[in-house]
């Protein structure tokens, strides 16, 4: 046995589809750490995760053949290991390969393969069935990816195939408390096995998922001995003396809000810079779903690639003028005023006659959110910038938007966000100064939310106080809980009922709207996969009816 046994953790971003780029990330990580012993990079790093339905295409696997061939010429007696899909014309795995001294040392398939939540591997692979130990500097490493580590057969499996140290690469989402989460099972592992865990996870946005990095090495004990950092790329050399991994410096791992808001900025710049959007423009009402959107597009992007767009009509309150002008030149963005009136009043002009006698409802409430949609799509369309919408989850989970009016938009930054973490992150984002100034203006935390459709109109005129329209969502939407079990809660059967309609009959809104990074532990899309033509809502009702009868 030859220790110290240096292993570098490659914590790379890298891009869905982009092998060639990935490949040349992988290359640079190579040439620049030739002093390890052992570099490991993320599961399906040379096509980014998830490849989701690129991997039906039979030419993606040659381009991945290609890439994997440059990768395993390149290397010298620093073994790599990479994650890559592999077939052989039958059959799809998710494989881990180890190259060095340019030959194949070891290919691992995958042998848990998550399907639920985000995750679709089922879709795609099929399991791996045999644990895979490979010798290094006379230490035998056994191989693992992500899910295969959170239930405790495979990792049993891998030490009987006599692994003395485990690698695992993964793709492990963020959500709330998920690092703490993630290192319990981890730990667990580490007990069960008494082995040493060395765990690469991916960073970067993809879509409606952030990877938050935190890639980690526990000792026998499920210790930390080495944490890379939250929401950052990092390739760090993790030393092992006597198979112990040598404590390296931890970095400060964030608290709750301070975790959410980074990897919501880490989402929000890599949705705008993988798909190469030069700037992005939002419009800034006055309140704190657009003022919280300002903040994390400022802090992705930096206030010269942000525009801020106050559109007011006749029932803007001044003060909502002079909030959004504030906060924008704190946060150095452009900022225009663009009064809709004129707009609304044509359009209104028009449709009077053909409403006949109806009277007036959420249609000319609807209407000022349209218009306000136009402008800001005439601005995208212009200047080639991303429209960010500004919907939180409370609003979308029972349709409190206008579809096509501020509805409209490519990147829904805080989507799976409930009202009350809005709240939450606006006074975390306070605490960290920015020229003396609030980033968000404190007058828009503390007034009371209004969608400003109607002489004064409160969102309270319409739904319950956001803390128990929240609790009521979260039960029945994220933990599934019966019309019995929120009723157990305290609140009237009235009320549950009619937040219940309201979340079903809304699934053809939330179904139109823009993508957003997941946060909760099930955001409303590939969380929670409903149909939109459902009449279990009546079955519910109906259920809950009999029984108390
Ligand atoms: N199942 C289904 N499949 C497909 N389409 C369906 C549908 N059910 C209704 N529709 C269609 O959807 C349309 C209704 O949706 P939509 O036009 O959006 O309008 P609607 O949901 O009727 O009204 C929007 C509500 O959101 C409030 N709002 C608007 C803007 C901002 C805010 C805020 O505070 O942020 C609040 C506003 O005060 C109003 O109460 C109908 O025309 C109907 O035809
Ligand atoms: N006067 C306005 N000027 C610019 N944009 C507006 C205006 N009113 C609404 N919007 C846009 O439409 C979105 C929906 O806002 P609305 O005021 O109806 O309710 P909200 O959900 O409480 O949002 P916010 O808290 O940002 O006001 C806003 O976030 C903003 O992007
Ligand atoms: N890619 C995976 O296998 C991820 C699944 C795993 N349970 C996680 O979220 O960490």
């Amino acid at each position: 046995m030859h220790l110290p046994l240096n292993i570098t953790l490659a914590q790379l971003n890298l891009t869905v589809g982009a092998i060639q780029a990935n490949k040349e990330k992988i290359l640079a990580v190579i040439a620049d750490h030739q002093d390890s012993d052992l570099i490991v990079f993320p599961e399906l790093a040379i096509t980014g995760y998830p490849p989701e339905d690129l991997l039906y295409r039979p030419d993606l696997y040659q381009v991945v053949s290609a890439a994997l061939e440059e990768i395993r010429a390149a290397t010298t007696e620093v073994a790599v290991a990479v994650g890559h899909p592999e077939t052989d014309g039958d059959t799809y795995w998710n494989a881990l390969s180890v190259f060095s001294e340019q030959h194949k040392v070891a290919t691992y398939f995958k042998r848990k393969l998550p399907n639920y939540g985000v995750f679709d591997e089922q879709r795609y692979f099929t399991r791996g069935s045999t644990p895979t130990v490979f010798e290094l500097q006379g230490v035998r490493i056994g191989l693992l990816i992500c899910e295969d580590l959170w239930s405790p057969d495979a990792a049993r499996q891998t030490r009987e195939a006599g692994a003395q140290v485990l690698v695992s690469v993964n793709a492990s989402p963020f959500e709330e408390y998920k690092y703490s989460q993630r290192l319990q099972v981890l730990s667990a592992r580490c007990k069960e096995t008494q082995l040493p865990l060395v765990y690469v996870n991916t960073v970067g946005g993809q879509d409606e998922v952030v990877f938050d990095g935190n890639s980690v090495v526990l000792d026998a004990k499920g210790e930390v001995a080495v944490h890379l950092p939250h929401c950052e790329e990092a390739v760090v050399t993790a030393c092992f003396e006597g198979l112990q991994p040598v404590p390296h410096p931890l970095p400060v791992v964030p608290e709750n809000s301070a975790s959410i808001y980074q990897a919501l900025v880490l989402g929000l710049r890599d949705y705008v810079e993988k798909n190469g959007f030069p700037s992005v423009l939002l419009g800034l009402s006055g309140g704190i779903d657009s003022a919280l959107t300002l903040a994390l597009a400022v802090d992705a992007l930096g206030g010269e690639r942000v525009r801020a767009v106050m559109m007011p009509y006749r029932y803007t309150a001044d003060i909502s003028v002079e909030d959004a002008q504030a906060q924008a030149t704190t946060l150095g963005c452009a900022f225009d005023i663009v009064p809709i009136e004129p707009m609304v009043d044509s359009f209104m002009a028009t449709l009077t006659p053909l409403f006949g006698d109806v009277a007036a409802d959420t249609t000319e409430e609807n209407l000022q959110a349209r218009c306000r949609g136009v402008l800001l799509m005439g601005l995208s369309n212009k200047h080639g910038s991303l429209l960010l919408t500004t919907g939180n989850k409370s609003e979308l989970a029972v349709g409190y938007c206008t579809l096509y009016g501020d509805m409209c938009g490519g990147f829904a930054p805080i989507k799976d966000l409930p009202k009350s973490l809005v709240y939450q992150l606006s006074i975390y984002r306070n605490t960290l100064n920015l020229k003396d100034q609030p980033a968000i203006p404190e007058r828009v935390i503390t007034r009371e939310p209004s969608a400003e459709l109607a002489p004064d109109q409160k969102d309270q005129d319409s739904l319950p106080p956001y803390d128990v329209l929240d609790e009521i969502i979260d039960g029945y939407a994220e933990r599934d809980l019966s019309i019995a079990d929120l009723v157990a809660l305290g609140y009237s059967e009235a009320l549950v009922k009619d937040i219940i309609r309201k979340i079903e009959r809304n699934e053809y809104k939330r179904r139109q709207g823009a993508v957003g990074p997941k946060v909760t532990r099930r955001n409303f899309n590939k969380d929670r996969r409903y149909p939109i033509t459902n009449h279990y809502v009546h079955t519910l009702m109906n259920s809950f009816a009999s029984n108390k009868g």
